[in-house]
């Protein structure tokens, strides 16, 4: 059986994976696009390296198809598969030089000699390591190890790579440094790359599409702009990122926007193709980024979109300040991304949103019920 889609490298079909009662990977599907990165995120134990190991050939599914490059290849073993699987420090061989390690796979396939020299010399100089050959992994940077990582996988043809967690050993600055390589890498070579993390920044800046994990089922597929802005659920809002949660009804349409009640205050909801209704319970996302802070204010009393409180605590984060302002008995959290400017604000403050900067999403069945939930306002 094939799939006849150019573009779908790896198709994930309904696949599920149980390790005796508990069920790890839950009905999952997606498609990888051919030379695209693909993240897997979520929280830790979540299914995402379960998943990794099923396209890999490390585990075989208990339900679904797993289809890479139009063959499916449930029951086909790993080494027979074109994906290897990448783990921490792209597990180089630490005994080997770089030139062995690149040239490793066209030894195993009994490559001429001469053949091997010419073909790893190409990759050496195509990722900028001449005069690195003889190194030892130990001997490298962190972003010259992926460089190896990828020519080895390259040298042989392989053209998907599937990484878990590579960047978790270094430190955070080095993090930045490697994943904006590691980006320029894979756009380069035209790998298909599946990346897993749970670290939000890194999948947002990474990829080309994020697909959310909770609890072995995928959440949401799309690209890092709709899951941050267009989150399909309070799961995916909370963990990718920081939000304000409000609980709200939806009293009237105008005009294309959603007007929606939150306790005392009007918002003005820019449509989004949703269909509501008035009288439905929503939640509205607003991320601190989108909601401009000014001091001094008097109190704006009900109009649409601004409202002020009070600050009741602050973090600087040199790029910002983030700060907690209390109002109508919730605290909303705010960033300020301008602290050169202004300084630190105290005491009242007035703030403000605009309408396309809020997300709205139904209730989920949970916030319908308890309209008094921490984070919201009823
Ligand atoms: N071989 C195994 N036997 C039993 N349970 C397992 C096995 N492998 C994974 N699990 C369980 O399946 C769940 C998913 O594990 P998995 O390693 O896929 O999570 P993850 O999302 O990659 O987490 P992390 O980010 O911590 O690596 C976890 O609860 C884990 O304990």
């Amino acid at each position: 059986m094939s799939i006849h889609s150019e573009e779908c490298i790896i198709r994930i079909d309904q696949v599920s994976k149980s390790f005796g009662a508990f069920q790890a990977v839950r009905q999952v599907s997606l498609d990888i696009e051919k030379g695209s990165f693909t993240t897997l995120l979520g929280p830790s134990g979540c299914g995402k390296t379960t998943l990794m190991r099923l396209i890999a050939g490390f585990y075989e599914p208990d339900a679904g198809q797993i289809f890479i490059e139009g063959s499916r290849v449930n029951g086909k073993p790993a080494f027979k598969r074109n994906t290897p699987l990448v783990f921490q420090e792209y597990a180089l061989f630490p005994h080997m030089t770089v030139f062995d390690n690149i040239a490793y796979g066209l030894k195993l396939r009994k490559t001429e000699r001469t053949v091997i020299r010419r073909k790893v010399e190409e990759m050496l100089d195509m990722f900028g390591l001449r005069g690195m050959e003889s190194r030892l992994p130990k001997e490298l940077s962190g972003g010259q190890q992926q460089r190896v990582a990828f020519a080895r996988a390259l040298v042989i043809g392989q053209n998907i790579l599937l990484m878990d967690e590579p960047l978790s050993n270094l430190d955070a600055k080095m993090r930045v440094e490697v994943r904006s390589e590691l980006r320029e890498l894979q756009q380069r070579t035209g790998v298909t790359a599946i990346f897993v993390t749970h670290d939000q920044d890194e999948a947002l800046s990474l990829s080309d599409r994020i697909a959310v994990f909770q609890q072995g089922l995928v959440r949401q597929i799309g690209t890092p702009w709709d899951i941050y802005f267009k989150p399909n659920s309070r799961f995916v809002a909370d963990f990718v990122g920081t939000a304000n949660f409000l609980h709200g009804t939806v009293a009237g349409l105008e005009e294309g926007d959603i007007i929606v009640r939150c306790h005392k205050q009007l918002f003005r909801v820019a449509g989004n193709g949703g269909s509501f209704r008035t009288g439905d319970q929503v939640t509205l996302v607003i991320r601190p980024e989108c909601i401009a802070v000014s001091q001094p204010s008097s109190d704006v009393g009900i109009s649409f979109n601004a409202w002020s409180g009070d600050i009741v605590r602050s973090s600087f984060l040199g790029h910002m300040i983030r700060y907690g302002v209390s109002a109508d008995s919730f605290e909303w959290t705010v960033d300020d991304s301008s602290p050169s400017l202004r300084g630190y604000l105290q005491g009242k403050v007035g703030m403000s949103v605009d309408k396309r900067s809020i997300h709205i999403l139904p209730a989920e069945a949970k916030e319908a019920q308890d309209e008094q939930g921490d984070r919201a306002i009823s």
